[in-house]
């Protein structure tokens, strides 16, 4: 099966892919193909992979500022965090999962693309902050409602740093259900933005929240993370070796994560 992108589509992965356009048809093809086949995206992603996933994604870099680093939560097959990655060399990603199926998959992939610009972190958000990890901006899809994911992601925020959250069509609820949340975890301001809107007939919509401070662990997670050290915790792979030994992975989180898509 070949993955070609519409016209609109080939011309919209032109401006955002530049010349590296070629990885990202490779990075197509095998999210379509193999991706579909190791139950990373549904089949029905197939047909909409440029529309639904690299370019959805990717347009995400107009918020990021050069040369910065990147930790994508709960990255899955790769998304938004590799689209990302192809569209800005300038910038050091870090893909956060904590599913080894899903690490493996990422190592795989990192490699095969020769992205020298990526690197792999096998474990949940909240034990990668614990081995105090921070990144100048964290971004997410689909990985949980927004309180949640202020909880797991504001720890892994610098000061001033950004949390970019891809949304929906509750982007401006799921802020004001979290207006408590972030207060509590220090956020300096947020707003709802959209990405891509000179090239994509459906911008991505954002929810952006800046860090007044640098992230710490809410005061409950960091008593019970000093109590029980996880193994493996900050443990860091670099593309293609063998991952850490940490069992977060194992452990699912109690909160549900927001719609798959
Ligand atoms: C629905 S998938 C979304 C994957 C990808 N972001 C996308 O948009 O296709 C949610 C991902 O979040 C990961 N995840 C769940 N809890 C997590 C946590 N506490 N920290 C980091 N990742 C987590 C899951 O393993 C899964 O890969």
């Amino acid at each position: 099966m070949t993955v070609e992108p519409t016209e609109v589509e080939a011309a919209a992965a032109r401006t955002i892919f530049g010349p590296r356009l070629d990885l990202a048809h490779a990075y197509a093809q095998a999210l379509a193909t193999a991706g579909v086949e190791r139950g990373l995206i549904g089949p029905r992603e197939a047909e909409r992979i440029w529309e639904r996933h690299l370019l959805n994604c990717a347009v995400l870099q107009e918020l990021v500022p050069a040369d910065v680093e990147l930790g994508d939560v709960g990255s899955g097959a790769g998304l938004p965090g590799i689209p990302v990655a192809i569209a800005r060399p300038d910038l050091t990603v870090y893909l956060i999962e904590p599913m080894l199926r899903r690490t493996t998959w990422l190592r795989e992939i990192v490699t095969e693309l020769g992205l020298e610009n990526v690197e792999i972190i096998r474990g949940k958000a909240h034990i990668v902050a614990e081995s105090g990890q921070h990144f100048d901006v964290v971004t997410s899809r689909a990985v949980a409602a927004l309180p949640t994911l202020a909880e797991w992601s504001m720890p892994l925020v610098r000061k001033d740093g950004q949390l970019l959250a891809i949304k929906g069509d509750t982007a401006q609820e799921e802020l004001v259900a979290a207006a408590e949340v972030l207060t509590a975890l220090g956020a300096a301001s947020s707003d709802v933005v959209r990405c891509g809107e000179s090239v994509l007939d459906t911008p991505t919509t954002a929810v952006r929240i800046v860090a007044g401070r640098q992230g710490q662990l809410p005061k409950k997670k960091a008593a019970s993370a000093a109590g029980k050290k996880a193994p493996g915790s900050g443990a860091k792979s670099r593309a293609g070796s063998s991952g850490s030994g940490s069992r977060a992975g194992a452990k699912r989180a109690s909160s549900s994560p927001g719609r798959r898509r």
